[in-house]
């Protein structure tokens, strides 16, 4: 806790400017009383503690009040100074010192001066730092540093014994003082900021909405594209794949046709060659018959060539016999050839067939392919007619395989392009996000415009409400004018001139007494607007005469010690007649006692001259006596020397009785004078304020509650 160690003052209201007039207090734990008489200075510390911590001078008086009066001392500059010792919440140790000067030169207004101020601040460290009020706010440091705000110093725990009713003021008032002990406005303030910002704010988010939304619209665009892209590549790769498969399957296929063709060729050549042996095996077959019929036969021919014949026959039947086995020999091979030949067919047929199913299943993939050729060039938007044969197909997966890379150059394009778009996207966003900051402060400065016009709006709103208001009542006006037009036509038509003259004049007379009467009236409405005007303004003084009451209330409790001790009683009137009285009654009694005093001094001195002389006839008796100094025992020389010292004790005493009236005289004088000045002080301030303020005060309310009375009569 924050506490005030001690306090020294000098020059201040009653503390006197010297060194030697300089008053310290030392501050106890938890608690200092301060008690003393009236007039004394318990509010003069109170004041000097406020001022040191805020350097604020106390309340209702001039600054020069504050210092001590010059004219106490009958100087023309006095010098006030408070320093105070003070340990603030965190134990670190402050010193305060403050100075003021006032000049005061005769016939001229005092001038008062603040001095230099110091605050010394010991740290943690043992460290002290000094700052002067010429480099810093020291109130403001001061505050930092103890920590409590200056409304609460100045309304709580410094509050003068003069502002302490400030709780029983004016609501207002207290409610102001409130403010500035809670620090209130601060709050709302606050309050207000955060207001502003959370609207700030929640505009910029909807324009951060609005854009995010349209970001989100153009990515979903984005995506759309990529996710198109991607599906576009994987049917394309798909194709490709299928292509490739197809081409792999293709390939033994062909080759098994090939193998067949060869095969069957082969078959073929088999074939005339068993029909070209058969022809051969058939003629042969023939030989044989013929030959064997031939042998039945009658051989014609000579004996000699049957003979030779006959003698050859042996080695002809040999050669014969040879030749058949031979044939047989061959056709037996032949049957053999045949057997293997009609094996080989069967099992060629069995090859035949299957190969005729594996074209017909050739056939149909081939089929399929061109077909699938087809829907890929569709795919790939290429027009290819129907596919028959294997160049056309290969064609078609030529152009098909182009088309792939083209389509695959343009997907890089369109990449390229896209990676562009996004670029520009992205420029375009950032762009828009500056756009967006701008706009955001145009909208503000719009917001305003049309608040602005909002109101002009309004107010032209009321003026035309106004116009039709007046343009109704014009119309209604229009109407009724019309109406008595009718009337007054009607009335001249049925009124005769003569009897109209005469109503007339009598209407002209009744005016007139109307005219009077409402002369009469009117004066009589300006005399109750004076009398009312009158009683608002009794209303206005009545109460400030009670607040001055109250203010006279408040001061009669302050002094009414004062007074009573003076007066003997509290008089209802006449304040200052009654203090002027007994200031000339104090007076008399001032004089009275001083003569009192001067004739008991004369007294005294008489008394301690006649015991100082009887003391040196002693003292000479003694010398005399003794021939050595009855103080310290020094003993003399001659008798000259003894004669001589009582010789210069006598004149010396003898001078005494002068010196001391002289002396004593003008002690008297100054000791008088500041008697008077001090006590007459305080009556002359007294005096003084009763006089120049109060009073008048008092006499003008009185004043101004006579003619309030007059009034009201
Ligand atoms: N400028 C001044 N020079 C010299 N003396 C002054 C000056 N101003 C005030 N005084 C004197 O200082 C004293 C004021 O003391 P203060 O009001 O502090 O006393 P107090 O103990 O609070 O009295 P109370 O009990 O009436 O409140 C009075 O005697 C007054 O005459
Ligand atoms: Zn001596």
């Amino acid at each position: 806790m924050a506490g005030i160690k001690s306090l020294a003052v000098r020059g201040i209201r009653s503390f006197g400017p010297e060194e030697c007039d300089e008053q310290r207090i030392s501050f106890e734990k938890p608690l200092t009383l301060i008690l003393g008489q009236n007039g004394c200075g318990k509010t003069t510390i109170i004041e000097c503690l406020r001022y040191a911590i805020t350097g604020q001078m106390p309340p209702g008086s001039r600054n020069e009040c504050f210092v001590h009066d010059a004219k106490v001392n009958r100087s023309t500059e006095v010098m006030g100074q408070v320093k105070l010792k003070i340990v603030n919440a965190k134990d670190k140790q402050l010193e305060v010192s403050r100075s003021m000067r006032v000049t005061a030169y005769q016939n001229k207004k005092p001038k008062f001066q603040t001095l230099d101020s110091f605050l010394s601040v010991v740290d943690d460290n043992g460290k002290t730092k000094d700052i002067s009020s010429r480099c810093a706010d020291l109130d403001v440091v001061m505050h930092e540093e103890i920590g409590v705000p200056k409304a609460i110093l100045n309304s709580v725990i410094f509050c003068h014994q003069e502002d302490a009713s400030w709780p029983l003021d004016e609501g207002k008032k207290v409610k102001e003082r409130f403010d500035e002990i809670f620090d209130a406005d601060k709050y709302s303030d606050c309050f207000d900021r955060l207001r502003k910002i959370r609207k700030e704010y929640a505009t910029n988010i909807k324009l951060l909405e609005q854009g995010v939304a349209h970001l989100t619209e153009k990515k979903e665009e984005l995506d759309k594209k990529k996710l198109d892209l991607v599906n576009t590549e994987t049917r394309i790769s798909e194709a490709e794949l299928k292509i490739s498969e197809l081409s792999h399957e293709l390939k033994p296929l062909t080759e098994k046709i090939n193998a067949i063709e060869t095969l069957q060729k082969n078959l073929l050549a088999f074939e005339s060659k068993r029909d070209k042996i058969k022809t051969r095996l058939e003629q042969n077959k023939n030989v044989e018959k013929d030959l064997k019929g031939s042998i039945q036969s009658i051989y014609e021919g000579s004996l000699k060539e049957l003979q030779e014949n006959i003698a050859n026959y042996g080695a002809t039947a040999k050669a014969k016999q040879a030749e058949l086995e031979d044939s047989y020999k061959k056709n037996f091979s032949f049957n053999k050839e045949e057997e293997r030949i009609a094996n080989e067919k069967t099992s060629n047929e069995v090859k035949y067939n299957k190969l005729i199913l594996l074209e017909s299943q050739n056939q149909d993939k081939i089929d399929k392919r061109n077909v699938m050729i087809v829907e890929t060039g569709k795919l790939a938007e290429i027009e290819l007619d129907k596919i028959e044969t294997n160049d056309e197909a290969v064609n078609g997966i030529n152009a098909i395989n182009k088309k792939i890379e083209e389509l695959q150059n343009k997907l890089k394009e369109q990449k390229a392009a896209s990676d562009l778009e996004e670029k520009e996207y992205q420029k375009h966003v950032d762009d828009c996000r500056d756009a967006l900051s701008r706009h955001k402060q145009k909208i503000s400065n719009k917001e305003s415009e049309i608040q602005t016009t909002r109101k002009e709006i309004a107010k032209i709103q009321k003026q035309i409400n106004e116009a039709n208001k007046s343009k109704q009542k014009l119309e209604a006006l229009d109407e009724k004018l019309k109406t008595a037009e009718a009337d007054y036509e009607k009335a001249v038509s049925e009124l005769n001139p003569e009897e109209c003259q005469a109503e007339i004049n009598r209407d002209e007379k009744l005016m007139e007494e109307n005219e009077n009467e409402l002369e009469e009236l009117s004066e009589k409405v300006t005399k109750l607007q004076k009398q009312s005007a009158q009683l608002k303004e009794k209303d206005i003084i009545e109460e400030s005469f009670k607040q001055k009451d109250k203010q006279l209330n408040v001061l009669k409790n302050k002094h009414r010690t004062a007074i009573t001790e003076l007066l003997g009683h509290m008089p209802e009137k006449n304040f200052a007649i009654a203090i002027n009285k007994i200031d000339c009654e104090i007076r008399n009694e001032l004089e009275s006692m001083n003569k009192k005093i001067t004739e008991k001094q004369k007294e005294e001195e008489q008394n301690v001259l006649q015991s100082s002389m009887f003391i040196i006839t002693k003292y000479k008796g003694q010398i005399k006596d003794n021939n050595c100094c009855p103080l310290c025992n020094r003993g003399f020389d001659n008798e000259t020397e003894v004669t001589d010292l009582i010789s210069q004790l006598t004149t010396q005493v003898l001078n005494v009785p002068a010196q001391l009236e002289k002396v004593t005289e003008e002690l008297q004088k100054t000791s008088a004078k500041k008697d008077d000045l001090l006590s007459l002080r305080s009556l002359n301030d007294k005096i003084t304020s009763l006089k120049e303020t109060e009073i008048p005060e008092l006499e003008k309310k009185l004043e101004d509650l006579d003619k309030v009375g007059s009034l009201k009569k």
